[in-house]
């Protein structure tokens, strides 16, 4: 029995990949390497497949060979704006290649699906925390692509019997606690990691994206939610599944946000440096405010255990050092 990881070697994919092998689990990663890193499977304990995730031949081969009890289908073009500029890359590559491998999944018998899906579903909504039983109704073509694909799932629930959790992340952001993992991408746009950079003097300033939203400071507010804690959360919703439990749609945030100015000074007290803040345009596609009602994915047994942006900021940092030494070495 083994566990597939598609999107393994990406941010949260190789943290989930780590939790999964520190808990004993045989794991197989599928990945195309497009923002992933082979570096980042740890080799020794889990066998890397670089492939596409919608290649229906290497899936039935993948899933018959490896006896594939359960697949955490984590692979996916996740950036906001860039959805926004080609919609349709987002469309085939989250959408349509879900379908091969959900498709996949059925044929080779495969009992159990957990699914990355985001807060960006929920669009533009003024209640303080978002609750599942909301309507979905994402702003931008990212968000709608995970929509589609959570129809999927839930279709196909219905029709032949898979069995599937999804999780609604929220801002994901921090790093491995013991430093394995972190956020490697040099496309990254997301805001911890972009101010970290910018605090180690890789970038010149910070960037605020929009100033006049409806909210206390005029930044956007976001539920930042620790990596490993994330990837925990994966462990938690398979355990459910593996005994039985029903299928179910669960946000995974802490239930509390911060502004991005918020976000900017705890950058600036955790290293230390007062960086230059710009305040600019709205950025296309962003949500006011998104932050978790978490009740559901704690029934399950969820505790969160870096709920504490200071602590992230400093893993992000450490992470972002890291990284750099390894460029100049
Ligand atoms: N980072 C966040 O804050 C956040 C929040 C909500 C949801 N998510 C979701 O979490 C998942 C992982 O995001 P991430 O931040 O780790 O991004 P990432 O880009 O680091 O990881 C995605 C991984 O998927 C791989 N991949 C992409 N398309 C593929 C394909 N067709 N076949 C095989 N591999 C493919 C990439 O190479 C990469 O390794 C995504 O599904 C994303 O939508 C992320
Ligand atoms: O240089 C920057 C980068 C970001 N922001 C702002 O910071 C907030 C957070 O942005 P970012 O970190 O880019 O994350 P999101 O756009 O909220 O999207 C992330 O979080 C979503 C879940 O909420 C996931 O689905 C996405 O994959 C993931 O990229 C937004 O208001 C941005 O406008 C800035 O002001 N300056």
């Amino acid at each position: 029995m083994a566990v597939l990881v598609t999107g393994g070697a990406g941010y949260i994919g190789s943290h989930m990949v780590l939790e999964l092998v520190d808990a004993g689990e045989t794991v197989v990663v599928l990945d195309d390497l497009s923002t992933g890193f082979s570096w980042a499977v740890p080799q020794e304990n889990a066998i890397l497949v670089t492939g596409d995730v919608g290649d229906s031949k290497l899936l039935h081969q993948l899933i018959s060979r490896h006896k594939i009890d359960s697949i955490l289908h984590c692979a996916a073009k996740a950036i906001v704006p860039e959805s926004v500029a080609d919609p349709l890359a987002y469309y085939l590559n989250n959408t349509v290649k879900s379908r091969a491998l959900i498709e996949a999944a059925i044929a080779g018998g495969v009992p159990n699906f957990v699914f990355s899906s985001t807060a960006t579903v929920y669009g533009n909504v003024n209640d303080d925390v978002l609750s599942e039983d909301l309507p979905v109704a994402p702003i931008n073509p990212y968000g709608r692509t995970k929509v589609t694909t959570e129809w999927m799932l839930e279709d196909a629930h219905h029709a032949y019997g898979l069995r599937y959790g999804v999780l609604r992340y929220f801002n994901v952001a921090g790093a491995d606690p013991k430093g394995r993992a972190g956020q490697s991408s040099p496309q990254a746009t997301h805001i911890i990691k972009v101010a970290a950079q910018v605090a180690l003097g890789l970038r010149p300033h910070l960037d605020v994206f929009g100033t006049d939203y409806e909210t206390p400071d005029g930044t956007c507010i976001r539920d930042y939610v620790q990596v490993t804690d994330v990837a925990r959360a994966h462990l938690v919703v398979l355990e459910h599944l593996r005994k039985g439990g029903d299928s179910a749609i669960m946000n995974c945030g802490y239930g509390h946000g911060a502004s991005v100015l918020e976000v900017a000074e705890v950058v600036k007290k955790v290293s230390g440096v007062d960086f230059e803040i710009r305040p600019g345009q709205r950025r296309s596609g962003d949500p006011a405010r998104l932050v978790a009602k978490v009740d559901r994915l704690r029934a399950l047994g969820w505790t969160p255990r870096y709920d504490d942006l200071e602590k992230i900021v400093s893993q992000a940092l450490r992470w972002e050092r890291l990284l750099t030494e390894r460029k100049a070495a």
